[in-house]
């Protein structure tokens, strides 16, 4: 499949229905700008109503870090330091500053708001929007050897771009959030799987990568229906109580659970058949 190229990001499709984005500036540590997070975006609009693609991994070029976050030295000139020490009066910078955050957001955002899920394998260094990111994603793998921090506080910021409302839910465990958070402190990757930050924990980078693009490949098998909607209705669950989430559940699956799918899928096991599934 023709795949665009990007300046900050190297698509691959390694495997069928499988793509897999590289952060792709490893002399700086992978560290983002305002234009890479705004071509980010792009990478995962695309990729999500890419019929060609049903599970995606992200990962770090180079063997040195997944992000080190922000680039500090580009926002230290540039964006929102430059915007708050404009002339206009306060209640307009911040008008500026909020869009600028929420843009800076949403381009984050796009990793969860992707139809199709998202294996981030965190490998080196991986502070500040590295959370940010990956606690967007569906899945984490880890290699040993990742030194993860929600280093936002050791730049003077409280963490806006999401790492502090998601990772709370997603570890369930806000006394542990506190701990790194407060304190920016490095964790490794036993540390995050002992919490359930990450699901899998792997030798290397190498070997973290080949677990993940199994994980996908095994993703790219299943119904594209129910694998999408079951992301959705997981990011639903998340942030809705009980009812609501029932509710939507039914909703949501009035229509999917009318797909040639469910046909297709229903009786492989008891055949022995593996179903293929149409283009989503
Ligand atoms: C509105 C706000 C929105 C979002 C906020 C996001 C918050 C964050 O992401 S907070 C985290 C910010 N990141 C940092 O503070 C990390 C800064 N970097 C370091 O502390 C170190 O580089 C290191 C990660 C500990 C690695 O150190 P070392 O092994 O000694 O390598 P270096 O020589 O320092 O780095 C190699 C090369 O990369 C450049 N670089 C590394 N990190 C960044 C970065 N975050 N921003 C810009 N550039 C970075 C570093 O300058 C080197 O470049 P050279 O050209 O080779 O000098």
């Amino acid at each position: 499949m023709a795949t665009p190229s990007y300046k900050h990001f190297l698509v691959h499709h390694p495997l069928p229905f499988v793509a897999h984005v590289e952060i792709n500036r490893p002399q700086k540590l992978n560290a983002f700008y305002e234009e890479m997070w705004l071509e980010f975006k792009t990478v995962f609009d695309t990729l999500s109503h890419s019929p060609d693609v049903r599970a995606i991994i992200l990962s770090g070029a180079g063997d040195r870090a997944f992000t080190a976050g922000l680039d500090v030295e580009a926002a230290s000139q540039s964006g929102i330091l430059v915007q708050a020490s404009g002339e206009a009066d306060v209640a307009r910078k911040a008008v500026q500053i909020k869009r600028h955050v929420e843009e800076f957001q949403n381009c984050v955002g796009s990793v969860e708001k992707c139809e199709k899920p998202v294996i981030c394998v965190l490998h080196g260094f991986a502070f500040g929007l590295a959370l940010d990111i990956s606690t967007c994603a569906d899945i984490r793998i880890a290699s040993a050897d990742v030194k993860l921090a929600v280093k936002e506080v050791d730049i003077g910021l409280a963490a806006d771009i999401g790492t502090l409302s998601r990772l709370p839910k997603l570890v369930g465990n806000f006394g542990w959030v506190k701990d790194v958070a407060l304190s920016a402190r490095v964790f490794g990757a036993e540390e995050a799987y002992r919490v359930g930050f990450v699901s899998q924990v792997h030798e290397n980078k190498q070997k973290a990568i080949e677990a993940a693009l199994e994980m996908a490949e095994l993703l790219a098998t299943k119904s594209p229906v129910a694998v999408q909607g079951t992301k959705e209705l997981l990011n639903h669950a998340r942030d809705h109580t009980l009812l609501d989430s029932l509710r939507y559940t039914g909703v949501w699956n009035s229509a999917a659970i009318q797909t040639s799918d469910v046909e297709r899928a229903m009786l492989s096991g008891l055949k022995k058949r593996k179903p293929t599934f149409e283009k989503l």
